[in-house]
């Protein structure tokens, strides 16, 4: 089995949070989306002002890596108007897979209505256009109770709502990467959330993002039952593979 299967080479750094400018971002963009297209990840994930530029450079370079986008990253506090007219504009420019931030602050609070509602107005729409949907539930703002609670209702929502061969391609994602937790606690993928996610979310299935850097990790995080890894650090990943590797 190739590890390259489960990276979602991810770069979503604005310039602001590089402390860099515009143009030395674009700089560092396209030398990351040259590396997918040479490294033939099957997916980059990047921002959805960023899409219809990758799209340009995959398609000159007749190269089959797919374009996943985030949606109303990386809080998640739009309203579900917003979030669909941004995934409709993702569509348009040609994503394939859509990352959403679902509103874990809501699902706190108890705005359970709320969450649903987004979760199937959202998936539904990736899922018409045939676009495979995660929904990011952001494990390091949420205890454990909640997490089993979110990728439950998660689950609950699609299999009532959508037919069952659509499972596959709705995904429960544990990070955006960006969450800023408090005395430097790990704020994305750690293997007791991944297990609960795992877990609850099942026949779901789980992407783990956040944090990732190591082969190793990446197949501790395999080995836990995960389809896909989000990182940051998917050529070291995969250079880290021998060619003999199974699991
Ligand atoms: O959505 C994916 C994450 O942002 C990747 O996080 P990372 O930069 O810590 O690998």
């Amino acid at each position: 089995m190739n590890i390259k299967q489960y990276l979602d080479s991810t770069y979503l750094k604005t310039a602001e949070q590089a402390d860099i400018s515009e143009a030395e971002n674009i700089g560092i963009f396209t030398e990351f989306i040259q590396e997918a297209i040479d490294e033939n990840f099957k997916l980059i994930m990047i921002r959805p002002n960023r899409v219809a530029l990758a799209k340009e450079m995959i398609a000159e370079a007749k190269s089959t890596v797919q374009i996943g986008t985030v949606i109303d990253f990386p809080e998640g506090k739009s309203s579900l108007e917003e979030k669909l007219h941004e995934a409709k504009v993702a569509i348009n420019n040609g994503a394939d897979d859509l990352d959403f931030v679902c509103n874990y602050e809501a699902f706190k609070n108890g705005d359970i209505d709320l969450v649903k509602e987004e979760i199937r107005e959202c998936t539904e729409l990736g899922l018409l256009n045939n676009k495979v949907v995660k929904w990011i539930i952001e494990v390091a703002a949420l205890n454990e109770k909640e997490i089993i609670q979110l990728s439950s209702l998660i689950k609950n929502v699609v299999i009532s709502t959508f037919q069952e061969d659509c499972f596959s391609k709705v995904f429960v994602k544990s990070s955006t990467g960006f969450y800023k937790t408090e005395n430097n606690l790990p704020n994305g993928a750690t293997i007791p959330a991944i297990k609960m996610m795992v877990e609850n979310a099942s026949p779901l299935p789980i992407k783990a993002a956040g944090g990732v850097r190591t082969y190793d990790e990446a197949v501790a995080m395999i080995k836990l039952g995960v389809k896909r890894i989000g990182t940051s650090g998917a050529k070291m990943i995969a250079n880290g593979q021998s060619s003999n590797d199974e699991y």
